[in-house]
């Protein structure tokens, strides 16, 4: 389908009342969206009220999350789940912030990164705000109906435009008719069902991946909504179909984990009680499995995986433990440690290039539990 130009992004303002939950029913390309695949693609709205919430709170510094949470959802979280997200939003800006390495305007240096089930994450705008002109191309894929409120928010909002490199006047950017898919010289939003991925052979379905550069996937909090066998072809897709061995190629999974315990069966009813189903929970149900899951794909270099408690021990530092712990009263640090045990960060790269040398710097959970 032709891609029209933006004609103007500022003349199109979100409308009063029309959230999120507005642009539900639309149809993927070609793809029938189901019951359940409405309750997934929801899981977004849990995941930027969450974000907002965390920096309104001030454990976040992060000027695009009022932008892309619709303000009529906008709750304050529970301590433990504020600290949860500013652990795992940290700790994955150290990991990419060690794969992208200090800025450098020289195109030879480019790196990718394709965000997979991205929502209305808002990493794109932190990274390539401080990045201009951009080092990075970074792709983000989420069913359409995600990915046409997202970009309806960035037409209407100049500061995201702003933190873009682009602007009205910009003839760097276009939009689909639909207004589900927006290509510009470094982002790139894909309306697509990633299990189309699994049977797919072809580049196309990805249009302008560059399968020569430094790339790393990040899958936060995403595959785990996918088939096992499904998450397994997504993965695949990259590593065997799209990208040819001599590319660097990363993964970052952000998962729940430990389903069999007391707190973990709470959280799965918790969950089951909304009709969300984590459909790989159970074969990635530790940090042992996780790693073997990276192994299996591929990424046989440097992979580890830590907990979130692991992660909040040990990769924040004292001063900012201080200034994190005095926002709020935790007052059940039991409770803390539960939560942050029941979720994981995983990462590993395919080869030793140093792409990602970086990481093996980062410290990860010895062992296993
Ligand atoms: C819990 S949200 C996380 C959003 C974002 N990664 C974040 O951390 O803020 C899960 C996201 O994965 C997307 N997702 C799940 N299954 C998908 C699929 N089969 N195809 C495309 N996107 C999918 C959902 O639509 C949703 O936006």
């Amino acid at each position: 389908m032709a891609a029209p130009r933006i004609p103007n992004l500022n003349t199109l303002r979100r409308g009063r009342g029309r959230g999120r939950g507005g642009l539900r029913g639309v149809d993927d390309n070609g793809t029938r969206t189901t019951g359940k695949d409405r309750v997934v693609q929801g899981t977004d709205n849990d995941a930027s009220v969450s974000r907002l919430s965390a920096v309104e709170l001030g454990y976040l510094d992060d000027p695009y999350a009022t932008a892309l949470t619709d303000p009529g959802n906008a709750t304050r979280r529970l301590p433990i789940i504020n600290r949860g997200t500013y652990v795992r939003t940290t700790a994955i800006d150290q990991l990419v912030a060690q794969f992208l390495g200090p800025y450098s305007p020289d195109a030879t240096h480019k790196k990718q990164i394709i965000s997979l089930g991205a929502g209305s994450d808002t990493r794109v705008f932190r990274l390539l705000a401080s990045r201009q002109p951009s080092d990075l191309v970074y792709h983000e894929l989420d069913f359409a109906v995600n990915t046409t409120a997202k970009i309806h928010a960035i037409r209407s909002t100049p500061r995201l435009q702003k933190a873009l490199g682009i602007d009205s006047s910009s003839q760097d950017v276009t939009v689909s008719e639909a207004g589900d898919s927006l290509h510009s010289s470094s982002y790139h939003i894909h309306p697509l069902d990633l299990r189309s991925l699994s049977s797919s052979t072809s580049p196309e379905i990805l249009p302008s991946v560059d399968t020569t550069l430094p790339t790393l996937l990040i899958s936060e909090c995403c595959l785990i909504y996918l088939l096992p066998t499904e998450a397994v072809e997504v993965v695949s897709f990259f590593t065997e179909r799209l990208f040819p061995p001599t590319t660097p190629l990363g993964l970052i999974l952000y998962e729940p984990i430990r389903p069999d315990d007391a707190f973990g069966r709470t959280m799965v009813s918790n969950l089951a009680t909304r009709g969300i189903q984590l459909q790989t929970l159970h074969k990635y149900a530790t940090l042992k499995a996780q790693r073997t899951r990276l192994h299996e794909q591929g990424f046989v270099s440097g992979q580890a995986v830590a907990d979130i408690e692991f992660l909040w021990e040990r990769w924040v530092g004292e001063q900012e433990k201080e200034r994190v712990s005095r926002l709020e009263m935790l007052d059940e640090m039991e409770e803390w440690q539960l939560l942050a045990r029941h979720y994981c960060i995983a990462w590993g790269w395919r080869d030793d290039a140093a792409a990602f040398q970086g990481w093996t710097m980062l410290q990860a959970q010895p062992g296993d539990v």
